[in-house]
Protein backbone atom coordinates (compact mmCIF):
# COMPACT_ATOMS: atom_id res chain seq x y z
CA UNK A 1 0.00 0.00 0.00
CA UNK A 2 1.53 3.70 -0.38
CA UNK A 3 0.11 7.19 -0.34
CA UNK A 4 -1.10 7.52 -4.13
CA UNK A 5 -5.06 8.50 -3.59
CA UNK A 6 -7.13 6.14 -6.23
CA UNK A 7 -10.40 7.32 -5.14
CA UNK A 8 -11.12 10.42 -3.68
CA UNK A 9 -15.31 10.39 -2.53
CA UNK A 10 -16.41 13.66 -1.10
CA UNK A 11 -20.17 13.81 0.06
CA UNK A 12 -21.44 11.42 -2.89
CA UNK A 13 -25.21 11.54 -2.47
CA UNK A 14 -27.79 9.90 -4.72
CA UNK A 15 -31.45 10.55 -4.76
CA UNK A 16 -33.69 8.13 -6.30
CA UNK A 17 -37.03 9.24 -7.88
CA UNK A 18 -39.68 7.11 -6.48
CA UNK A 19 -42.05 7.08 -9.74
CA UNK A 20 -44.88 5.36 -10.45
CA UNK A 21 -45.18 5.43 -13.99
CA UNK A 22 -42.90 5.87 -16.98
CA UNK A 23 -45.07 8.82 -18.32
CA UNK A 24 -44.62 10.50 -14.57
CA UNK A 25 -41.19 10.34 -14.91
CA UNK A 26 -41.02 12.11 -18.65
CA UNK A 27 -43.48 14.49 -17.61
CA UNK A 28 -41.29 14.99 -14.83
CA UNK A 29 -38.23 15.67 -16.88
CA UNK A 30 -40.34 17.97 -19.14
CA UNK A 31 -41.54 19.77 -16.00
CA UNK A 32 -44.84 19.72 -17.54
CA UNK A 33 -46.48 18.73 -14.24
CA UNK A 34 -46.08 20.80 -10.68
CA UNK A 35 -46.19 17.72 -8.32
CA UNK A 36 -42.54 15.65 -7.23
CA UNK A 37 -42.42 12.15 -7.22
CA UNK A 38 -41.50 11.14 -3.51
CA UNK A 39 -37.70 11.53 -3.05
CA UNK A 40 -35.44 8.79 -1.82
CA UNK A 41 -31.57 9.62 -0.98
CA UNK A 42 -29.92 5.79 -1.38
CA UNK A 43 -26.61 7.94 -0.17
CA UNK A 44 -26.55 10.96 2.35
CA UNK A 45 -23.12 11.70 1.97
CA UNK A 46 -20.22 9.82 1.92
CA UNK A 47 -16.79 10.98 2.13
CA UNK A 48 -13.36 8.65 1.90
CA UNK A 49 -9.88 7.92 0.44
CA UNK A 50 -8.90 4.53 -1.34
CA UNK A 51 -5.24 4.16 -1.75
CA UNK A 52 -3.31 2.39 -3.92
CA UNK A 53 -2.66 -1.14 -3.26
CA UNK A 54 -5.61 -1.05 -0.55
CA UNK A 55 -8.42 -3.70 -0.19
CA UNK A 56 -11.10 -1.78 1.28
CA UNK A 57 -14.48 -3.78 2.69
CA UNK A 58 -18.07 -2.35 2.52
CA UNK A 59 -20.44 -3.85 5.18
CA UNK A 60 -24.20 -2.76 5.84
CA UNK A 61 -27.06 -4.33 6.16
CA UNK A 62 -29.63 -5.36 3.06
CA UNK A 63 -30.25 -1.86 1.47
CA UNK A 64 -27.81 0.80 3.36
CA UNK A 65 -26.63 1.43 -0.34
CA UNK A 66 -23.57 -0.64 -0.91
CA UNK A 67 -24.49 -1.15 -4.39
CA UNK A 68 -25.23 2.17 -4.93
CA UNK A 69 -22.10 3.25 -3.81
CA UNK A 70 -19.90 0.88 -6.00
CA UNK A 71 -21.78 1.80 -9.10
CA UNK A 72 -21.07 5.28 -8.50
CA UNK A 73 -17.56 4.83 -8.45
CA UNK A 74 -17.53 2.54 -11.13
CA UNK A 75 -19.25 5.00 -13.43
CA UNK A 76 -22.43 3.18 -14.24
CA UNK A 77 -24.58 5.48 -12.87
CA UNK A 78 -23.95 9.61 -11.69
CA UNK A 79 -23.73 10.87 -8.63
CA UNK A 80 -26.87 13.39 -7.35
CA UNK A 81 -24.24 15.96 -5.29
CA UNK A 82 -20.56 15.82 -4.16
CA UNK A 83 -17.33 15.17 -5.73
CA UNK A 84 -15.50 11.66 -6.87
CA UNK A 85 -12.45 11.52 -7.86
CA UNK A 86 -10.87 8.05 -9.92
CA UNK A 87 -7.50 7.72 -10.85
CA UNK A 88 -7.01 4.57 -12.99
CA UNK A 89 -9.45 2.53 -14.61
CA UNK A 90 -11.83 0.33 -13.02
CA UNK A 91 -13.74 -2.92 -13.64
CA UNK A 92 -16.75 -4.01 -11.51
CA UNK A 93 -17.66 -7.61 -11.02
CA UNK A 94 -21.60 -8.28 -9.47
CA UNK A 95 -23.41 -11.21 -10.33
CA UNK A 96 -24.79 -11.15 -13.39
CA UNK A 97 -24.03 -7.28 -13.73
CA UNK A 98 -22.86 -6.13 -17.48
CA UNK A 99 -23.35 -9.80 -18.66
CA UNK A 100 -25.71 -9.70 -21.95
CA UNK A 101 -27.42 -12.85 -21.66
CA UNK A 102 -28.30 -13.52 -25.38
CA UNK A 103 -25.09 -13.88 -25.94
CA UNK A 104 -22.28 -16.62 -25.41
CA UNK A 105 -19.63 -16.31 -22.99
CA UNK A 106 -17.47 -16.44 -26.03
CA UNK A 107 -19.33 -13.04 -27.06
CA UNK A 108 -19.49 -11.50 -23.83
CA UNK A 109 -15.61 -11.69 -23.34
CA UNK A 110 -15.60 -9.68 -27.00
CA UNK A 111 -18.02 -7.58 -26.18
CA UNK A 112 -16.98 -6.42 -22.73
CA UNK A 113 -13.53 -6.72 -23.30
CA UNK A 114 -13.86 -3.80 -26.47
CA UNK A 115 -15.99 -2.09 -24.33
CA UNK A 116 -13.09 -1.68 -21.84
CA UNK A 117 -11.08 -0.10 -25.20
CA UNK A 118 -8.76 -3.14 -25.93
CA UNK A 119 -7.81 -4.00 -29.05
CA UNK A 120 -8.79 -6.75 -31.03
CA UNK A 121 -5.20 -8.66 -30.75
CA UNK A 122 -5.35 -7.85 -27.22
CA UNK A 123 -8.98 -9.40 -26.58
CA UNK A 124 -7.52 -12.20 -28.47
CA UNK A 125 -4.33 -13.07 -26.29
CA UNK A 126 -6.88 -12.95 -22.86
CA UNK A 127 -9.85 -15.22 -24.43
CA UNK A 128 -8.37 -18.51 -23.64
CA UNK A 129 -6.76 -17.30 -20.22
CA UNK A 130 -10.55 -15.89 -19.74
CA UNK A 131 -11.88 -19.45 -20.52
CA UNK A 132 -9.61 -21.35 -18.24
CA UNK A 133 -10.07 -19.43 -15.53
CA UNK A 134 -13.89 -19.04 -15.89
CA UNK A 135 -13.97 -23.03 -16.05
CA UNK A 136 -17.08 -22.92 -17.60
CA UNK A 137 -16.05 -25.63 -20.28
CA UNK A 138 -17.90 -26.16 -22.84
CA UNK A 139 -20.45 -23.90 -21.83
CA UNK A 140 -18.41 -20.99 -22.90
CA UNK A 141 -20.40 -21.06 -26.63
CA UNK A 142 -23.67 -21.41 -24.67
CA UNK A 143 -25.75 -18.06 -23.53
CA UNK A 144 -24.97 -16.78 -20.91
CA UNK A 145 -28.96 -16.86 -19.69
CA UNK A 146 -28.42 -20.69 -19.99
CA UNK A 147 -25.63 -20.04 -16.88
CA UNK A 148 -26.08 -20.45 -13.04
CA UNK A 149 -25.35 -17.76 -11.02
CA UNK A 150 -22.42 -19.27 -9.91
CA UNK A 151 -20.98 -19.54 -13.61
CA UNK A 152 -21.65 -15.93 -14.75
CA UNK A 153 -20.19 -14.96 -11.46
CA UNK A 154 -16.89 -17.12 -12.43
CA UNK A 155 -17.27 -15.28 -16.27
CA UNK A 156 -17.78 -12.15 -14.84
CA UNK A 157 -14.53 -12.36 -12.36
CA UNK A 158 -12.36 -13.56 -15.11
CA UNK A 159 -13.17 -10.98 -17.61
CA UNK A 160 -12.45 -8.44 -15.36
CA UNK A 161 -9.26 -9.55 -13.94
CA UNK A 162 -8.09 -10.20 -17.26
CA UNK A 163 -8.98 -6.51 -18.26
CA UNK A 164 -6.00 -5.93 -15.91
CA UNK A 165 -7.85 -2.50 -14.33
CA UNK A 166 -6.39 -0.40 -11.47
CA UNK A 167 -9.43 -0.33 -9.48
CA UNK A 168 -10.95 -3.79 -9.15
CA UNK A 169 -14.81 -3.55 -7.73
CA UNK A 170 -16.56 -6.94 -5.88
CA UNK A 171 -19.92 -6.69 -5.49
CA UNK A 172 -20.67 -9.19 -3.87
CA UNK A 173 -19.62 -11.74 -6.63
CA UNK A 174 -17.81 -14.35 -4.45
CA UNK A 175 -20.73 -14.98 -2.31
CA UNK A 176 -22.40 -17.66 -5.45
CA UNK A 177 -19.10 -19.08 -6.26
CA UNK A 178 -17.91 -23.00 -4.46
CA UNK A 179 -15.06 -22.36 -2.72
CA UNK A 180 -12.67 -23.45 -4.81
CA UNK A 181 -13.56 -21.18 -7.31
CA UNK A 182 -13.06 -18.59 -3.99
CA UNK A 183 -9.94 -18.99 -3.02
CA UNK A 184 -8.52 -18.57 -7.10
CA UNK A 185 -10.60 -15.61 -6.52
CA UNK A 186 -8.59 -14.49 -3.38
CA UNK A 187 -5.83 -15.35 -5.04
CA UNK A 188 -5.83 -13.48 -7.60
CA UNK A 189 -7.37 -10.36 -5.73
CA UNK A 190 -4.37 -11.24 -3.26
CA UNK A 191 -1.80 -10.51 -6.52
CA UNK A 192 -3.13 -7.76 -7.28
CA UNK A 193 -3.05 -5.69 -3.74
CA UNK A 194 0.67 -6.71 -4.54
CA UNK A 195 0.82 -4.99 -7.84
CA UNK A 196 -0.33 -1.85 -6.26
CA UNK A 197 -3.83 -2.04 -7.27
CA UNK A 198 -6.85 -1.58 -5.06
CA UNK A 199 -9.73 -3.21 -4.63
CA UNK A 200 -13.35 -2.35 -3.23
CA UNK A 201 -14.69 -5.57 -1.91
CA UNK A 202 -18.37 -5.50 -0.93
CA UNK A 203 -19.67 -7.97 0.99
CA UNK A 204 -22.32 -9.49 3.88
CA UNK A 205 -19.37 -12.51 4.29
CA UNK A 206 -17.92 -10.88 7.16
CA UNK A 207 -14.84 -13.37 7.70
CA UNK A 208 -13.74 -12.81 3.50
CA UNK A 209 -13.86 -8.86 4.78
CA UNK A 210 -12.03 -9.59 7.74
CA UNK A 211 -9.72 -12.21 6.00
CA UNK A 212 -8.41 -9.74 2.59
CA UNK A 213 -9.67 -5.69 3.57
CA UNK A 214 -7.21 -3.32 5.10
CA UNK A 215 -9.81 -1.00 5.86
CA UNK A 216 -14.26 -1.25 6.03
CA UNK A 217 -16.50 0.98 5.26
CA UNK A 218 -19.87 0.23 7.21
CA UNK A 219 -22.48 2.06 5.65
CA UNK A 220 -25.84 2.01 7.22
CA UNK A 221 -29.10 3.54 5.46
CA UNK A 222 -26.87 5.68 2.95
CA UNK A 223 -24.85 7.46 6.01
CA UNK A 224 -21.28 6.18 6.77
CA UNK A 225 -21.89 4.73 9.95
CA UNK A 226 -18.13 4.00 10.56
CA UNK A 227 -14.46 4.01 8.44
CA UNK A 228 -11.63 3.08 9.27
CA UNK A 229 -9.39 -0.32 11.08
CA UNK A 230 -11.13 -3.94 9.62
CA UNK A 231 -10.96 -5.39 13.11
CA UNK A 232 -12.74 -2.33 14.96
CA UNK A 233 -15.41 -1.51 12.82
CA UNK A 234 -16.42 -5.32 12.09
CA UNK A 235 -16.20 -5.39 16.13
CA UNK A 236 -19.03 -2.62 16.18
CA UNK A 237 -20.75 -4.33 13.59
CA UNK A 238 -20.97 -7.69 14.68
CA UNK A 239 -22.57 -5.99 18.16
CA UNK A 240 -24.70 -3.94 15.92
CA UNK A 241 -26.00 -7.39 13.74
CA UNK A 242 -26.22 -8.97 16.75
CA UNK A 243 -28.79 -6.63 18.55
CA UNK A 244 -30.84 -5.82 15.16
CA UNK A 245 -31.87 -9.61 14.60
CA UNK A 246 -32.84 -10.05 18.06
CA UNK A 247 -35.46 -7.57 17.61
CA UNK A 248 -38.48 -8.95 17.01
CA UNK A 249 -40.13 -8.42 13.24
CA UNK A 250 -42.28 -5.48 14.29
CA UNK A 251 -39.36 -4.08 16.33
CA UNK A 252 -37.34 -4.59 12.96
CA UNK A 253 -40.21 -2.95 10.81
CA UNK A 254 -40.19 0.34 13.05
CA UNK A 255 -36.77 0.43 13.02
CA UNK A 256 -36.28 -0.02 8.78
CA UNK A 257 -39.41 2.31 8.55
CA UNK A 258 -37.60 4.96 10.56
CA UNK A 259 -34.42 4.85 9.10
CA UNK A 260 -36.43 4.95 5.13
CA UNK A 261 -38.27 7.48 6.19
CA UNK A 262 -34.98 9.85 7.17
CA UNK A 263 -33.77 8.88 3.58
CA UNK A 264 -36.96 10.37 2.09
CA UNK A 265 -36.95 13.76 4.07
CA UNK A 266 -33.49 14.52 4.07
CA UNK A 267 -32.30 17.20 1.95
CA UNK A 268 -29.40 18.91 0.92
CA UNK A 269 -29.50 21.81 2.81
CA UNK A 270 -29.17 19.33 5.46
CA UNK A 271 -26.10 17.93 4.36
CA UNK A 272 -24.56 21.86 4.40
CA UNK A 273 -25.80 22.09 7.77
CA UNK A 274 -24.28 18.91 9.45
CA UNK A 275 -21.24 19.92 7.79
CA UNK A 276 -20.83 22.74 9.04
CA UNK A 277 -21.62 21.11 12.51
CA UNK A 278 -18.68 18.29 12.18
CA UNK A 279 -17.26 17.41 9.06
CA UNK A 280 -16.73 14.12 7.55
CA UNK A 281 -14.27 15.13 4.83
CA UNK A 282 -10.40 13.96 5.04
CA UNK A 283 -9.36 17.70 4.65
CA UNK A 284 -11.32 21.04 5.38
CA UNK A 285 -12.74 22.58 2.74
CA UNK A 286 -13.72 26.72 2.53
CA UNK A 287 -17.13 27.10 2.82
CA UNK A 288 -17.58 28.10 -0.95
CA UNK A 289 -16.88 24.77 -1.79
CA UNK A 290 -18.33 23.14 0.51
CA UNK A 291 -21.10 24.92 -0.80
CA UNK A 292 -20.62 23.58 -4.15
CA UNK A 293 -20.22 20.04 -3.11
CA UNK A 294 -23.74 20.02 -1.44
CA UNK A 295 -25.38 21.53 -4.65
CA UNK A 296 -27.18 19.38 -7.10
CA UNK A 297 -24.98 18.19 -10.44
CA UNK A 298 -26.32 19.01 -13.45
CA UNK A 299 -26.92 15.82 -14.72
CA UNK A 300 -30.38 14.52 -14.55
CA UNK A 301 -31.94 17.94 -13.86
CA UNK A 302 -35.28 19.17 -15.30
CA UNK A 303 -34.02 20.87 -18.25
CA UNK A 304 -33.50 24.96 -18.06
CA UNK A 305 -36.01 28.01 -19.01
CA UNK A 306 -33.07 28.52 -21.74
CA UNK A 307 -33.22 25.25 -22.80
CA UNK A 308 -36.74 25.63 -22.52
CA UNK A 309 -36.81 28.37 -24.98
CA UNK A 310 -34.34 26.94 -27.59
CA UNK A 311 -35.94 23.91 -28.43
CA UNK A 312 -39.13 25.70 -28.85
CA UNK A 313 -38.06 28.44 -31.19
CA UNK A 314 -36.00 25.09 -32.89
CA UNK A 315 -39.38 23.40 -33.22
CA UNK A 316 -41.05 26.77 -34.34
CA UNK A 317 -38.83 27.25 -37.09
CA UNK A 318 -38.75 23.62 -38.24
CA UNK A 319 -42.73 24.14 -38.33
CA UNK A 320 -42.32 27.51 -40.42
CA UNK A 321 -39.62 26.14 -42.70
CA UNK A 322 -42.53 22.95 -43.52
CA UNK A 323 -45.67 25.31 -43.71
CA UNK A 324 -43.27 27.36 -46.48
CA UNK A 325 -42.09 24.14 -48.49
CA UNK A 326 -45.57 23.08 -48.26
CA UNK A 327 -46.84 26.56 -49.88
CA UNK A 328 -44.82 26.72 -52.43
CA UNK A 329 -43.05 23.69 -53.69
CA UNK A 330 -39.73 24.72 -55.85
CA UNK A 331 -37.99 21.97 -57.66
CA UNK A 332 -36.21 19.62 -54.73
CA UNK A 333 -32.71 21.04 -56.02
CA UNK A 334 -33.42 24.48 -55.60
CA UNK A 335 -35.10 24.19 -52.72
CA UNK A 336 -31.94 22.51 -50.98
CA UNK A 337 -28.46 24.49 -50.06
CA UNK A 338 -25.83 24.13 -52.63
CA UNK A 339 -24.93 20.80 -53.27
CA UNK A 340 -22.04 18.76 -52.65
CA UNK A 341 -19.62 17.55 -54.94
CA UNK A 342 -20.85 13.90 -54.41
CA UNK A 343 -24.45 14.94 -54.74
CA UNK A 344 -23.23 16.56 -58.05
CA UNK A 345 -21.90 13.37 -58.95
CA UNK A 346 -24.85 11.16 -58.24
CA UNK A 347 -27.65 13.82 -60.16
CA UNK A 348 -24.94 13.53 -63.29
CA UNK A 349 -25.42 10.16 -63.46
CA UNK A 350 -28.82 9.43 -62.85
CA UNK A 351 -30.27 12.70 -64.91
CA UNK A 352 -33.83 11.35 -65.31
CA UNK A 353 -34.72 10.71 -61.33
CA UNK A 354 -33.76 13.47 -59.97
CA UNK A 355 -36.04 13.19 -57.19
CA UNK A 356 -33.16 10.21 -55.77
CA UNK A 357 -30.79 12.55 -55.05
N1 LIG B 1 -32.99 2.27 -9.11
C1 LIG B 1 -33.48 2.47 -7.89
N2 LIG B 1 -34.60 3.21 -7.72
C2 LIG B 1 -35.09 3.43 -6.49
N3 LIG B 1 -34.52 2.98 -5.35
C3 LIG B 1 -33.40 2.24 -5.46
C4 LIG B 1 -32.83 1.95 -6.73
N4 LIG B 1 -31.71 1.19 -6.52
C5 LIG B 1 -31.61 1.03 -5.18
N5 LIG B 1 -32.62 1.65 -4.55
C6 LIG B 1 -32.83 1.75 -3.10
O1 LIG B 1 -31.67 2.35 -2.55
C7 LIG B 1 -31.34 1.74 -1.31
C8 LIG B 1 -29.91 1.24 -1.38
O2 LIG B 1 -29.87 0.12 -2.27
P1 LIG B 1 -28.52 -0.68 -2.55
O3 LIG B 1 -28.83 -1.74 -3.53
O4 LIG B 1 -27.45 0.28 -2.89
O5 LIG B 1 -28.24 -1.29 -1.11
P2 LIG B 1 -27.24 -2.48 -0.71
O6 LIG B 1 -26.61 -2.08 0.56
O7 LIG B 1 -26.33 -2.81 -1.83
O8 LIG B 1 -28.26 -3.66 -0.45
P3 LIG B 1 -28.04 -5.26 -0.55
O9 LIG B 1 -27.14 -5.65 0.59
O10 LIG B 1 -29.42 -5.80 -0.36
O11 LIG B 1 -27.46 -5.56 -1.89
C9 LIG B 1 -32.36 0.64 -1.09
O12 LIG B 1 -33.36 1.12 -0.21
C10 LIG B 1 -32.92 0.36 -2.46
O13 LIG B 1 -34.27 -0.06 -2.38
Amino acid sequence: MDDTVKIRARLITKEYDMYKTRADKVKAMLSVHKGKAPDFWALKGVSLEVHSGEALGIIGINGSGKSTFSNIISGIIPPTSGDLEIHGDVSIIAIGAGLKGELTGLQNIRVKALMSGMTNQEIDEIIQPVIDFADIGAFIDQPVKSYSSGMRSRLGFAIAVHQHPDILVVDEALSVGDSTFYEKCMEKMDEFKSEGKTIIFISHALAQVEQFCDKVLWMHYGDVREYGDTEEVLTHYRTFTGRFNNLSKKEKRAYQNEAKHKQAVFTLDDLYAREKAESSLPRPVSDAELKQLCARNSIGDPMSKTTWFFLIAMILAALALGTEMVRSPKPLKSALPAPTAVVQTIATETPSRPWKI
